[in-house]
């Protein structure tokens, strides 16, 4: 027996929260979970639920020329956005209540409203307080927008999912996975898109080979891009009524020319940060640092009983992970289970157009640990899908290797179905598998994965 109200108080419902709370109900514990906007988190409301259903929805243009070639005529279509964007609303709506009913199936209690800290073991949500023996904080990012002129013009990934108008012209700002993915939902659905990027190439931190077959596939379907600007030269404009677009983006290249853009919406995709602000940290002395809470391995803040997991620790904020970590931490804390997750070869997609998929390391990465003993397998070819139906669009697999026993420490493909493919493949890297593991698996054939057992 405690004298608290809760074994466990959860702050937010988002992928963590939700898992970490059914599963330390599931032990017996006593828990209660608040969430001060909709059940489901950023992955369910507004990150990788709608935005894969909009990558979906764009695919369908490309059917009439690709059906084409396989001697079907199938007249060119026109998008009715209102209908997609209340669609999707409609599922997201669903998913929303049906973790309200996992949660209530589960024991958790739920209480609807922001939480902050009164005292180490006090949280407050509006008017009421409650006493928790442990909290976990679970609370996510939001997106950060840099300090530009006329930022307030562009808009965040989650309004992307409501916008009252369809944009003739749409532009977005940052090369990373956000950004990268809604230009090519916004081509796909036929808006004419600029990407608008520091780096030469979109996704900093990928493979080499990556970001550069994802950017000329980007290219192939008519992606404008600016590369190498001089972010700090970054300025939107509002437009008069009378200009054919909303907004204008002012910039200098990295010739220091400057450059514009017009569009519809801007889309400012520059990265996200923990939503801390509102929790009151200090009140139960949780120690920040580099704006996310800091954490051990198994999650535990600088306070012994306050554990957090997920985006606010801005370890590798992916779903899956947020998931792993609040499972981790209600069996270790409650099922007398101790473990606690690696955060090294996580498996992740990019789901751009072309998709990218990678678990490991990256070459460059490779060869900084281990020099000339890093070995590559690489391979590019055209899909059979497109040898009727036309286009440039090409598939690049490719395998790192290290040392004689050529061990699999990186795994990357560019193209058609590359989430799916090397979600399975990632197993090679994480059991510690070796080219000759690859070499002695039979092909599947006719397939794209095949190219990852037979290269030589
Ligand atoms: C556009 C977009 C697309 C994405 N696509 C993918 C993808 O394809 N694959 C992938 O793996 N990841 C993707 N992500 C990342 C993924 O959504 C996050 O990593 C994941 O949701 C993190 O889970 P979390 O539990 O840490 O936080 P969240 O899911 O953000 O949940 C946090 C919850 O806490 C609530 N909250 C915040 N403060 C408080 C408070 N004080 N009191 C009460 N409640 C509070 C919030 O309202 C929210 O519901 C995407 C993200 C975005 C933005
Ligand atoms: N498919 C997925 O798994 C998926 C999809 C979306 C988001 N996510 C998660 O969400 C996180 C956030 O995504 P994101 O794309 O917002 O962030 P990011 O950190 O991946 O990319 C931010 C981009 O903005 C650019 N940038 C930052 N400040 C800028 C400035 N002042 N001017 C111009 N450019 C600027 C950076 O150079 C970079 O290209 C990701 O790291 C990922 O963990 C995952």
């Amino acid at each position: 027996m405690t004298d608290f109200d809760y074994d466990l108080f959860v702050i937010g419902a988002g992928s963590g929260g939700l898992a970490a709370s059914k599963r330390a109900a599931s032990y017996g514990a006593k828990v209660a979970i608040a969430e001060g906007d909709l059940v489901g988190g950023t992955c369910v409301i507004r990150g990788c639920v709608p935005k894969k259903l909009m990558v979906y929805a764009s695919h369908f243009s490309h059917f009439p020329h690709e059906s084409a070639g396989y001697g079907w005529t199938i007249p060119e279509g026109t998008l009715d956005w209102e209908k997609l964007r209340d669609a999707i609303q409609t599922e997201v709506s669903r998913l929303n209540k049906l973790h309200i009913s996992f949660l209530s199936k589960n024991n958790v209690e739920l209480i609807s409203g922001f939480a902050k800290f009164v005292d180490a073991h006090t949280v407050a949500v509006g008017d009421r307080q409650f006493t928790a023996e442990r909290i976990l904080i679970s609370v996510g990012g939001e997106a950060f927008k840099p300090d530009l002129a006329g930022i307030e013009y562009a808009i965040t990934s989650k309004e992307m999912f409501l916008l009252p108008q369809f944009p003739k012209r749409f532009a977005v700002i940052g090369g990373g996975y956000i950004g990268t993915e809604f230009a090519g939902i916004m081509r796909g659905l036929g808006s004419e898109v600029t990407q608008i990027i520091r780096d030469h190439y979109v996704l900093k931190g990928f493979d080499n080979d990556v970001r550069i077959n994802v950017q000329e596939g980007m290219v192939n379907h008519d992606i404008n891009f600016h590369t190498c600007i001089d972010s700090n030269s970054l300025k939107i404009i509002k437009n008069s009524q009378e200009h054919e677009n909303a907004l204008t983006i002012a910039f200098n290249d990295a010739e220091g020319k400057a450059q514009q853009v017009n569009a519809d919406v801007v889309l400012a995709a520059t990265g996200r940060k923990p939503n801390l602000a509102p929790l009151s940290l200090e009140q139960a002395g949780i120690a920040v640092v580099n704006d996310a809470i800091a954490v051990t391995e198994d999650s535990c803040t600088n306070q012994p009983h306050i554990y957090a997991i997920g985006d606010c620790t801005n370890r590798v904020n992916l779903t899956p992970v947020a998931i792993a970590e609040g499972r981790a931490f209600a069996d270790t804390v409650y099922g007398h289970k101790p473990h606690f997750i690696s955060h090294k070869n996580i498996p992740s997609a990019v789901f751009s157009q072309p998709e990218a998929a990678t678990v490991g390391l990256s070459e460059e990465t490779a060869r900084e640990l281990y020099g000339n003993r890093v070995k590559v397998y690489k391979t590019k070819f055209r899909p059979m899908f497109y040898s009727l139906a036309g286009g440039e669009a090409k598939t690049m697999m490719k395998l790192i290797v290290v040392g004689e026993e050529e061990r699999v420490v990186g795994l990357h493909m560019v193209g058609k179905d590359a989430a799916e493919i090397i979600q399975g493949m990632s197993l090679v890297v994480t059991m510690g598998g070796c080219k000759k593991d690859l070499d002695n698996t039979m092909a599947m054939h006719p397939t794209a994965a095949e190219e990852f057992v037979t290269m030589q």
